[in-house]
């Protein structure tokens, strides 16, 4: 069974006609977006909003057409992966790269939907190395303070090259081990000055689509 197309595909259900969606990045919600494109080709009204260039492109080339914050004032639903998720709907992203984008979506959204296979669900955040953001200016300071809180950074690398996300920062994937206090480690990031964000999202999903054991469409709503 290809989970991520099951939960994927799953999440266009909560799509409605005249809808503003974000649309987000990775495998997983490649299936919702790759759905939603044949729903707009049956008449579905929707105007989407990328969190990452590659999602730009794949609407485009799927019909859908988009929107920017210049023209629209809400999102209706925000639909996203994620890398890790714990039983309080707290997730890890950006290991596609996307994070920030992906936060300012998810944040402006009125419901942020997660598709997730049954491998990111985990007791405790932290086995996945947690995606910072920074600018490269003073990167290497930067590094000095995530290592105060904890974290082992080690620079994402693209073809040799530090990796550049769609705003021009750097990557910093940290290890962390596991990580008890997700909400306050998000915080702290954020006050480092040369952070621009960081892959915890705590308090912000508001449902989780997943599969259970028996390998059934699982629907997990913020408490
Ligand atoms: O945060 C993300 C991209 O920045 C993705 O949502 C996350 O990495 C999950 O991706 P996938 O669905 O491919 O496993």
């Amino acid at each position: 069974m290809n989970e991520k197309k099951a939960v994927g595909e799953k999440a266009a259900d909560y799509v409605k006609d005249g809808m503003v969606i974000g649309l987000g990045t990775g495998s997983t919600v490649f299936y919702t977006i790759t759905k939603l494109g044949r729903l707009v080709q049956q008449g579905l009204s929707i105007k989407g909003i990328p969190t990452s260039l590659q999602t730009e492109k794949l609407a485009r080339e799927l019909g859908i057409p988009l929107a920017s914050f210049k023209e629209i004032d809400h999102i209706d639903v925000a639909i996203d992966g994620a890398d890790e998720v714990n039983p309080d709907l707290a997730l890890i992203k950006g290991g596609g790269g996307a994070l920030l984008r992906e936060k300012i979506i998810a944040k402006a959204a009125n419901t942020f939907l997660v598709v997730a296979d049954s491998h990111k669900l985990v007791d405790t955040l932290g086995a996945f190395p947690l995606p910072v953001e920074v600018v490269p200016f003073g990167m290497e300071m930067t590094r000095k303070y995530l290592e105060v809180l904890g974290g082992s950074p080690k620079l994402r690398q693209n073809n040799g090259s530090p990796y550049q996300t769609d705003n021009g920062n750097y990557i910093f994937d940290c290890s962390f081990q596991k990580i008890t206090h997700p909400g306050e480690l998000e915080r702290d990031l954020n006050l480092i000055p040369g952070v621009v964000d960081n892959g915890l999202f705590v308090g912000m999903a508001d449902i989780v689509i997943t599969l259970n054991r028996q390998k059934e469409i699982d629907i997990n709503m913020r408490k």
